[in-house]
């Protein structure tokens, strides 16, 4: 199986955690874009979806999916969304699009958060095979990077690329990622970082991984 047709394989499983008569979130990327494509077939059902990005409310209008306003909807019933790196406490990295931190936000706002992946994404530990993206304050690039090397990571400046909130992405490489839930509050605490890309205070409720032997679902 090719890793389009896994993507594809679980963006129709994650179709049954779509509750009807329910706002719901959805992500961004491409595993995410599969899914905007199957919640099409559900799309008289839903009453809307809120989006993580700009990309993600186009690709749901092209489909006639209404878009709404966080702020004017309560809690979502679901959040659907990829990652780049998942762990087996459904611990993520995410950001890879550059989307993480109006992702993160919608993933806080939602009551489950169904991710979908291919089995490539589920590591023993987080950072091994992915950056960690980290949103910044533009002004504030070089003195969150020098931070950052303090913490023992490696930061690349992503160059010609500016976020839907009109900041820039620093690429983190080189982090040890042992204790993931502190390195994510020990990051957002540098002044000028907007937020970064390790999902491990609002992790995954479930974790749907397409493998040639159909969908592995993770679960905490
Ligand atoms: O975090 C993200 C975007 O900011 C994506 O979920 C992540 O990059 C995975 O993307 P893909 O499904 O294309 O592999």
């Amino acid at each position: 199986m090719t890793p389009e047709e896994k993507k594809q394989q679980v963006a129709k499983a994650a179709l049954k955690y779509v509750e009807p008569n329910t706002v719901i979130g959805v992500g961004t990327g491409s595993t995410a874009n599969c899914f905007i494509d199957e919640l099409a077939k559900l799309k008289f059902q839903i009453e809307g979806a809120v989006a993580s990005s700009q990309a993600t409310a186009d690709r749901l209008k092209s489909h006639g999916i209404p878009v709404l306003n966080l702020n004017g909807v309560g809690e979502l019933s679901v959040y659907v969304d990829g990652a780049d790196e998942a762990n087996h406490h459904l611990q993520l990295i995410k950001g890879g699009g550059g989307a993480l931190t109006r992702e993160k936000i919608v993933a806080a706002a939602s009551a489950k958060f169904v991710c979908i992946a291919d089995e490539s994404k589920l590591v023993e530990q987080l950072g091994t095979k992915f950056y960690l993206p980290v949103e910044v304050i533009p002004m504030a690039r070089s003195f969150v990077a020098r931070q950052i090397v303090k913490l023992g990571g490696n930061p690349m400046w992503r160059e010609n690329f500016i976020t839907d909130n009109g900041n820039m992405i620093l690429d983190v490489y080189n982090l040890n990622i042992i204790e993931p839930l502190k390195l994510e509050t020990a990051i957002n605490s540098i002044v000028g970082v907007v937020e970064n890309g390790l999902f491990a205070h609002r992790h995954a409720d479930v974790l749907l991984l397409g493998t040639d032997n159909g969908v592995k679902e993770l679960m905490i």
